[in-house]
């Protein structure tokens, strides 16, 4: 259990983890603030060298368990985390979890919700369909997470052009870059808000 004031957060990734690395990096110098875990189902997903890079612990964690067992709650509890982070995970966040830490689980998803968003949608696929519906733009949704996919409360979102001779891995880039500038002042602005309604 964390009894500080220190806040203590969980990143949930399954690939690259370069958003984890960015919101490592923020953190790093913010006493207020420790990223105590990496939760990833991925054995060969990159995040994972990330977090032996900066010394975070890492919870390798399998289906049976995450889904049907207790989502893996005590590992969460014994490393004191107080808010999960989702940063690329592709796996449905189960109600155990989502009713333990009820408004204190955020997403980021590469595209403007409520447009692009639900099963299957995540990584290039969501680029190929924002594409393929010719949009004019693009951008970034930060929520609030629920029982379903990319239906919570959307807690910031900002945008980019979308290009008539983008690709999917242009349009990456430059929603990889909105997501680098703005997901870990989002998050510090958040843990900002939820600390001055303890006090
Ligand atoms: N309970 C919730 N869990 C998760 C949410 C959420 O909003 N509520 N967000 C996702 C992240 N995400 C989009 O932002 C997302 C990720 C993955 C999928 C998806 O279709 N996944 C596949 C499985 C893919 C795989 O195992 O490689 C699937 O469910 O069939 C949709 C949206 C994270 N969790
Ligand atoms: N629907 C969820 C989804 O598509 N999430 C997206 O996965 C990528 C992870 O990149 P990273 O592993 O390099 O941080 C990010 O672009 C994130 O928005």
């Amino acid at each position: 259990m964390n009894t500080g004031n220190n806040i203590r957060i969980a990143l949930f990734a399954s690939g690259a983890g370069t958003n984890a690395a960015n919101i490592i990096q923020y953190f790093s110098n913010k006493p207020l603030v420790t990223i105590g875990l990496i939760v990833c189902n991925n054995p060969k997903a990159g995040v994972l060298k990330i977090a032996a890079d900066n010394n975070v612990p890492s919870l390798l964690i399998e289906k049976e368990k995450f889904f049907r067992g207790d989502g893996y709650m005590p590992e969460l509890q014994n490393a004191g985390i107080d808010f999960i982070v989702l940063a690329g995970f592709l796996w449905k966040i189960p109600s155990t979890l989502i009713n333990a830490y009820r408004d204190k689980i955020i997403n980021i998803h590469p595209a403007l919700l409520p447009k692009f968003g639900g099963k299957g949608m995540y990584g290039s696929f969501v680029h190929e369909a924002v594409l393929s519906a010719k949009e004019k733009e693009s951008g970034i949704t930060i929520h609030f997470v629920d029982e379903l996919y990319d239906n919570g409360k959307i807690i910031f979102q900002t945008t980019c052009p979308v290009y008539e001779n983008d690709t999917t891995e242009t349009l990456a880039k430059r929603i990889h870059a909105l997501e680098y500038e703005h997901f870990p002042k989002v998050i510090e602005q958040l843990i900002e808000k939820k600390n001055q309604t303890r006090s």
